[in-house]
């Protein structure tokens, strides 16, 4: 094992917790008859979802929280990390024995993995380092960083396997959730708080999370606080304190070792060879009592039975104890707190970019798959409109062809989405513990998007450009793809900025869908633009894809000459421009005035399509950033 240290300036970070050196032995927590009460809505009463809890847990420790289902686990987890509205929250919390804002020592590790699937175990792991260790850490120090810690949660046999996509079967639930937790507590925050961390494992890789977290505490001196479902008899001895909630009351706080004592003390002793948790945990569930007042009464008599006994009264010793004996101290942890993050706005953009472009180059769904779709579409369309020609007759089938070009690249963009809601996850968490903030993110993410989405507009287009037979010339070709790449930028950004309001796939699905059918609807391709009715006016105007689809078109009509019809008898029969043409021949510009397209400026139409990804980019920080970390 590497011999590297860590010892961490916190003065420069704030993902990082404080040195645990010698000196600075972590932070002890503790709380002092902390309540959560919400109104309910179908009564308008205030309803107590967490009651009165106090306790304390030491650095080195891990403490669990149980209790049957719907008992506060979860809710009392948010309120002790500060995840609830202070507005319904009562009761103290210490950061030892002094107050202090606990975002800045703490780190929150939800249940879900959240992990780029296509990357390895390392990758993750090396990218939350890269993204959370100030800049005067080398390379190398971080990459011994990294080591050490993918050594502490027993990940190196696998740490160069994929974590694993729909595609591709990467590392197992027991090794990915050690990952997403590795990736997240990589700064050895003084605090970590874990959310169920070994929910829908079995029990021996429930047991192999739990000791590789508490090995984990013990080595590095943190503060360990998960709320647990069902462990296993082998888990439940991992546990240095205890938290049974019942009803959001307190029925037992303390050591571990002394829980069955307690009940023992009450009559309940465990029987030989039974799990103790699943004792506990059966005792204090009144779940399935018919009658609720006497469920009620039930809970009621173990929280008195608490409350009463010797247990609770070393509780509120120990913290007494605690307050008083720091309180004549500097206050150590919140002079420390300041806002900032440990990489610079432009070195969080930067390494983002950089696990955005292996993550969408490396997964096949978000990109791949599209590019060969497009190309395919480019063939289809190609060999339909096969050299569409000059003639009068062929005047629809350019514009048809325009207009399918323009609708059916925009309308894929929605293929985007899962690759999105995947990273937005990754987001979520990483922002919440405060290893970016949403500036760095955005920016990169839009940077990112640009060579994928040019090589969407290029590859489309070099196939289905020449097989069409649109505008000979180099320049025209360029306009065509710079006309498709905005349009289809456009369509991206409003995939993420409606899958930002609402991240639920089939929903954001729908909405986008929706969107650009409209946009199709009021386009001005399947009604004329002067018969657009009035109060569909103002639709035309902010679609997208209109501008696309007449900047294209006036590219491909403009300096081009068509050949009229001939009639059987020799004569000329032009529908557009001068109907008894000597040449027999009418102009492109002939073919958009007729149609009414005469105030095109393909620059100024590029130019709204610039500023409506100005539009949707913004509405994707704004929404980004109206959102608290972790919702
Ligand atoms: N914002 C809220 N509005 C209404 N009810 C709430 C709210 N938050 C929590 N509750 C209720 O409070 C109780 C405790 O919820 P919580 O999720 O904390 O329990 P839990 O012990 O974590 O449950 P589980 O083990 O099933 O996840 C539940 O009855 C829940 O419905």
């Amino acid at each position: 094992m590497s011999s590297v240290s860590y010892s961490i300036d916190v003065s420069e970070s704030y993902a990082f917790s404080e040195a645990r050196t010698e000196n600075n032995p972590g932070v002890t927590l503790s709380w002092k008859d902390l309540c959560y009460s919400i109104t309910d809505p179908k009564t308008n009463k205030s309803r107590n979802i967490v009651e009165n809890v106090s306790g304390y847990v030491m650095p080195g420790e891990v403490m669990a929280i149980m209790g049957p289902s719907g008992a506060g686990k979860s809710s009392f987890l948010d309120l002790l990390a500060g995840r609830k509205d202070p507005k319904f929250v009562s009761g103290e919390t210490y950061l030892n024995g002094q107050p202090g804002q606990i975002k800045y020592v703490s780190t929150y590790v939800m249940q879900d993995d959240a992990l780029m699937g296509v990357l390895t175990i390392r990758e993750n792991i090396r990218f939350a380092a890269d993204l959370c260790f100030p800049s005067h850490f080398t390379q190398s120090d971080r990459e011994s960083y990294v080591q050490n810690i993918i050594e502490d949660f027993g990940l190196e046999r696998v740490a160069d396997s994929k974590i694993g996509t729909v595609f591709v079967r990467g590392v197992s639930g027991g090794e990915k959730r050690r990952c997403a937790i590795a990736s997240q507590v990589i700064t050895l925050p003084s605090i970590i708080f874990l959310d169920e961390p070994t929910t829908g494992l079995d029990s021996a890789a429930a047991y192999n999370v739990m000791n590789a977290i508490k090995n984990m505490a013990q080595k590095h001196k943190l503060t360990v606080i998960a709320s647990i479902h069902q462990p296993s008899t082998e888990t439940y001895s991992l546990f240095d304190k205890l938290l049974i909630l019942g009803s959001g009351k307190p029925l037992y706080f303390g050591e571990r070792e002394t829980a069955l004592t307690y009940l023992d003390e009450l009559g309940y002793a465990c029987p030989a060879y039974a799990n103790p948790a699943d004792h506990f945990l059966n005792l204090v569930n009144s779940d399935f009592m018919k009658d609720r007042s006497e469920a009620e009464d039930y809970i009621q008599n173990f929280t008195q039975l608490y409350k009463d006994s010797a247990y609770k009264a070393e509780t509120d010793s120990q913290i007494t104890n605690l307050l008083e004996s720091t309180k004549n101290e500097e206050d150590k942890i919140s002079a420390k707190n300041k806002s900032g993050y440990p990489r610079n706005f432009f070195s969080q953009t930067y390494i983002i970019m950089k696990r955005s472009t292996l993550n969408a180059s490396r997964n096949i769904l978000v990109f791949w798959i599209r590019v060969a779709m497009y190309v395919t579409l480019a063939l289809l369309m190609g060999s339909t409109w096969w050299k569409v020609g000059l003639d009068q007759k062929n005047i629809q089938d350019r514009f048809s062809a325009h207009f399918f070009s323009v609708a059916f690249l925009v309308f894929m963009s929605v293929a985007g989405i899962p690759g999105f809601l995947e990273e937005r996850l990754v987001f979520q968490r990483e922002r919440a513990n405060r290893f970016y903030s949403v500036g760095p993110y955005v920016l990169a993410n839009t940077i990112v998007a640009i060579p994928f989405v040019l090589i969407i507009a290029i590859s489309f287009s070099i196939v289905a450009y020449p097989m069409i037979g649109l505008h000979p010339g180099f320049g025209h070709a360029v306009l065509f793809v710079l006309l498709l790449f905005l349009a289809l930028f456009v369509a991206e950004s409003m995939v993420v900025f409606v899958s930002s309001i609402i991240p639920i796939f089939v929903a954001a699905l729908t909405i986008v869908a929706f969107a650009n059918g409209f946009f199709m609807v009021v386009q001005g391709f399947f009604v004329r633009r002067d018969s657009i009715p009035k109060i569909w006016k103002w639709a035309h105007y902010i679609d997208y894809q209109k501008y696309a689809f007449e900047g294209i078109i006036q590219n491909d009509f403009i300096g081009l000459t068509f050949r009229c019809a001939e009639s059987t008898n020799g004569t000329c029969n032009c529908i557009y421009g001068n109907p008894t043409s000597p040449t027999c021949t009418f102009t492109g510009k002939d073919v958009l005035d007729s149609y009414g397209y005469t105030e095109i400026v393909i620059w100024k139409w590029a130019l709204a399509l610039v500023g409506l990804i100005l539009f949707f980019r913004i509405g994707f920080y704004i929404v980004l950033r109206a959102r608290r970390g972790y919702q």
